[in-house]
């Protein structure tokens, strides 16, 4: 039942009053973290048996895996849809009259990324009411329209619709994905089965990239590479017709009995008692948004992320990650290696793109081994300065390689020289930098927000995400073009020593942490210092109980000996 009106009118005050103050949430825990002057003396000491320690140091169960692998679908399919379009612009010759022209690629491409831009906002209001798994299920229908859209097209019109529609797809499961997992794992294992989601998203664009070079002369091949991106989400659907919803959104939506189920399910050792004791935590954490339709409701979770601090500062951070994974360029590589590698002189250039899609897959598995062991932030320091410096490397070399281009702006012809092969040295540790940190790290983005602005929060990165990806691939030949390749890198990496500075002042440490603890570090600042003693001290914590544990394994394993 709805608020009476009046009763509405206070509510609605109430939380503009609180949301002004900032304190609306968490108040006892927050205001002794802030009294403290952020130190992590409030948080539970290493014997203590809370919540937090028992199940959030949980290895992660069956379930979870499960759970996150076929979540991780999603991923794939962003990088299958994303990663097979460089082949098929070749392949589709004219299949559809003619050749076709610069701009009709262009449209092509983009189409998918517009698409994206547009779900990733809308899909932020939704996934708050209507829950994170049947949006899911949405854009699996929406990715088998536009590819069987895609594979019966015989007009650029129809390709270029069919590239449309699956962009709500892809920008709807970019943006599902990673929130469902983030909401499930355990803290101490959140990193690591996000990042599963970014092997998804990886892998897909390098067996894209594969299948397309593999069926390159076969008729029609390109058809048959758009229509196998129908059955990962045919998986998905159905899959997730016998599956749950989040334990937090449920217990957002007060469906309290459903999510002790589950979260009975996800977290190893959950009793009853620590169950409830969760359910309580992850309340507490929830300030319902009020209102009395669901425009009212997303209307003030839309005044909440912009006035609560800690909300804004979550979206600050996290629009900011994903500004700075798309503003240094990589994207211009995945879309234009084959391009660029072209023009470098190289005759088997997809091959030679392969290297790259490759580089940025293997280096992600290796992102995933160490996130949560290293750090986000740790990772992002390191990664980020070795990627402005192979920047800076790509920009010298180019400039003693001859690069032409003709009328339409593509890049053409130039010998294989030695410095063609130190640039595709150099990319390659660009890729590798990337891919060890500002390639995964903006997607941890659910974790920097508390549930009640959670999907708005995602899909504003989300949405962030999609128009960099949009810019950086409409403007990338223009820019070679007009400002030389040596001035397209030396601009990518003046842009990631701008983002080293705000990634050393403003990025958190927020590995280990519970995402109730990630809201505690972001009342009052920024609070680096207390999240790198806070996420040293839990690592230490999980370090000693495992010993612990492992102890008592050992002394019981003698007694039974004896
Ligand atoms: O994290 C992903 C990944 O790095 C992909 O390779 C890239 O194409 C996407 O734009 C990015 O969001």
């Amino acid at each position: 039942m709805s608020d009476s009106p009046n009763a509405h009118a206070k509510k609605s005050q109430t939380f503009l009053e609180s949301t002004d103050s900032g304190t609306q949430e968490y108040p006892t825990d927050v205001d002794s973290v802030n009294r403290l002057g952020a130190t992590i003396e409030p948080l539970p000491d290493e014997d203590s048996n809370s919540v937090m320690m028992v199940l959030e140091d949980s290895k992660p169960t069956m379930m979870v895996l499960f759970l996150t692998f076929l979540a991780s679908i999603s991923g794939f399919m962003f990088g299958y849809d994303t990663g097979y379009i460089s082949s098929a612009l070749v392949a589709i010759g004219d299949s559809f009259g003619s050749p076709l022209s610069y701009g009709q690629e262009q449209l092509i491409t983009a189409a998918t990324s517009l698409g994206a831009f547009i779900t990733a906002v809308v899909s932020g209001l939704i996934v708050d009411f209507f829950g994170r798994k049947p949006v899911l299920m949405v854009s699996n229908i929406l990715f088998v329209v536009g590819s069987i859209i895609q594979c019966a097209s015989h007009t650029v019109w129809t390709m270029i619709a069919g590239r449309f529609i699956m962009g709500f797809g892809v920008g709807t499961g970019s943006l599902i994905a990673p929130l469902y997992i983030a909401e499930l794992a355990p803290s101490s294992f959140r990193g690591r089965l996000v990042v599963l989601n970014c092997m998804g998203i990886t892998g897909g664009q390098l067996i894209a990239y594969g299948i397309g070079a593999g069926l390159d002369s076969v008729h029609n091949g390109w058809r048959i590479v758009v229509g196998l991106s129908i059955i990962p989400p045919a998986v998905q659907f159905i899959s997730f017709l016998f599956l749950p919803d989040t334990p937090r959104f449920l217990v957002m939506k007060n469906r309290l009995d459903e999510a002790a189920k589950i979260i009975t399910k996800v977290y190893n050792g959950a009793t009853p008692e620590l169950v409830q004791e969760k359910i309580r935590e992850i309340q507490k954490a929830n300030s319902e948004i009020p209102g009395d339709n669901a425009f009212q409701r997303y209307w003030n979770s839309v005044i909440s992320i912009h006035k609560v601090p800690s909300n804004f500062r979550a979206l600050f951070l996290a629009c900011s990650l994903q500004a700075i994974q798309q503003f240094t360029g990589f994207n211009s590589l995945m879309y234009f290696s084959a391009t660029i590698f072209k023009a470098i002189g190289f005759d088997n250039s997809t091959a030679v793109s392969l290297i790259v899609a490759g580089t940025n897959f293997f280096v992600t598995i290796l992102a995933f081994l160490i996130i949560d062991r290293v750090g986000r932030r740790r990772m992002l320091m390191v990664s980020l300065p070795i990627m402005m410096l192979f920047l800076v490397l790509c920009a010298i070399s180019f400039h003693f390689v001859h690069i032409s281009f003709d009328d339409n702006t593509a890049v053409v012809n130039g010998d294989v020289s030695a410095w063609g092969i130190v640039i595709i040295v150099f990319m390659v540790c660009y890729v590798a930098s990337y891919a060890i940190g500002i390639g995964n790290v903006p997607w941890q983005q659910s974790e920097l927000f508390p549930q009640s602005v959670r999907g708005l929060g995602a899909s504003y990165a989300t949405a962030t995400n999609w128009v960099g990806s949009l810019v950086i691939s409409s403007t990338f030949l223009t820019m070679l073009k007009n400002i030389t390749p040596t001035g397209t890198f030396a601009l990518f990496a003046a842009l990631a020593a701008i983002s080293i500075v705000l990634i050393y002042f403003c990025y958190p440490e927020l590995s280990n942490l519970s995402l109730e603890e990630v809201q505690m570090v972001l009342t009052g600042g920024f609070n680096i210092k207390t999240s790198e003693k806070l996420a040293k001290k839990r690592k230490e914590q999980r370090r000693a109980r495992t010993q612990r544990k492992e102890k008592a394994r050992i002394e019981e394993e003698q007694i039974e000996g004896l």
